[in-house]
């Protein structure tokens, strides 16, 4: 095996270190940073992320509240909790766990959200910020990509990142925040036409797109950064990422492992949120 690990299980657990010093000094002025995460029906996935997220936050001595809303919940009844959550003062940040049942309309859900509560980074001010370079809360997967690549020191500014992906929570602002550090940004996509190519082309590979170990050594130029994103689960119950790890590695310069790789960056930065969050409503910071 040629890459190095990124290990974002260690990075994750030393900015970890950092929140917790910053919330020490937040609850010492009578602040405490509080989530709430809103369920709705019972996918087992995204049971277990929920879980994860309110140990996260009460190893991190964050109030945290989980609502867990049966499956046939009527939209009025979620934009009604949204509007309560929004008006809490002992809230300041609100995450939707998607995906959301087929009957709730997500953008209206999503826009519902309080922009400086907007945790996930997902609203259309939110994302309207990123891109014009204001400092809104960062969607949390993206925002954790560009802190393990500045972690490991690897420079991004004037490099070549190609996104293998364009969905609105991962790819497309993946791409921006690369541009934003001065990276030379491509944007693939499943119409794209010689991705291999493409992808052999970039310093730092980016791949979300939901597909089991669909890039291998093929799409990797020999030295370059691969961060895998993907987080799918395998009949076996195992966890795979979007990268095929044992054909990459042997290519890549840098390569982050699923699991230990992106998945503990994101609920880190949902944490880091949280506090910024309460943090900007209190007019600290
Ligand atoms: N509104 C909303 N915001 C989200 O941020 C959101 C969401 N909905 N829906 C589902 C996806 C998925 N997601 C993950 C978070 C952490 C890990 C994670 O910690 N993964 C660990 C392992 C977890 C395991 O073993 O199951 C790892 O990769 O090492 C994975 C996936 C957040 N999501």
């Amino acid at each position: 095996m040629a890459a190095s690990i990124i290990d974002g299980k260690q990075i994750a657990s030393a900015i970890r270190e950092e929140i917790r010093a910053e919330t020490e000094a937040l609850k010492a002025r009578g602040i405490v940073p509080g989530l709430a995460v809103v369920l709705v029906g019972d996918d087992p996935a995204s049971k277990v992320y929920v879980g994860n997220k309110e140990k996260a936050c009460q190893a991190m001595g964050f109030h945290s509240e989980v609502h867990r809303l049966p499956a046939e919940t009527p939209q009025d009844d979620l934009l009604a909790l949204i509007e309560r959550l929004n008006g809490d003062p002992a809230i300041h940040g609100i995450l939707v766990q998607l995906p959301l049942p087929k009957h709730i309309d997500e953008k209206a859900v999503i826009d519902a959200i309080r922009v400086d509560k907007d945790v996930d980074g997902f609203h259309p001010v939110s994302t309207g910020n990123l891109m014009i370079g204001d400092d809104s809360l960062l969607p949390c997967t993206p925002a954790g990509c560009i802190e393990l690549l500045k972690r490991t020191g690897i420079e991004i500014a004037g490099k070549h990142a190609v996104v293998i992906g364009r969905s609105n929570i991962v790819g497309k602002p993946a791409a921006m925040l690369l541009l934003r550090e001065h990276a030379t940004v491509t944007i693939c996509h499943s119409r794209t036409a010689n991705l291999e190519e493409i992808a052999r082309q970039a310093d730092i590979l980016v791949v979300a797109i939901g597909k089991p170990k669909a890039i291998d050594a093929r799409y990797v130029k020999p030295g370059a950064v691969v961060l895998d994103v993907g987080v799918n689960r395998l009949p076996d119950g195992k966890l795979a990422g979007d990268v095929d790890f044992e054909s990459a590695s042997e290519v890549a310069g840098w390569i982050t492992p699923v699991p230990g790789g992106v998945g503990p960056m994101t609920i880190t930065m949902l944490l880091r949120n949280t506090l910024t969050a309460a943090k900007r409503i209190h007019g600290i910071g």
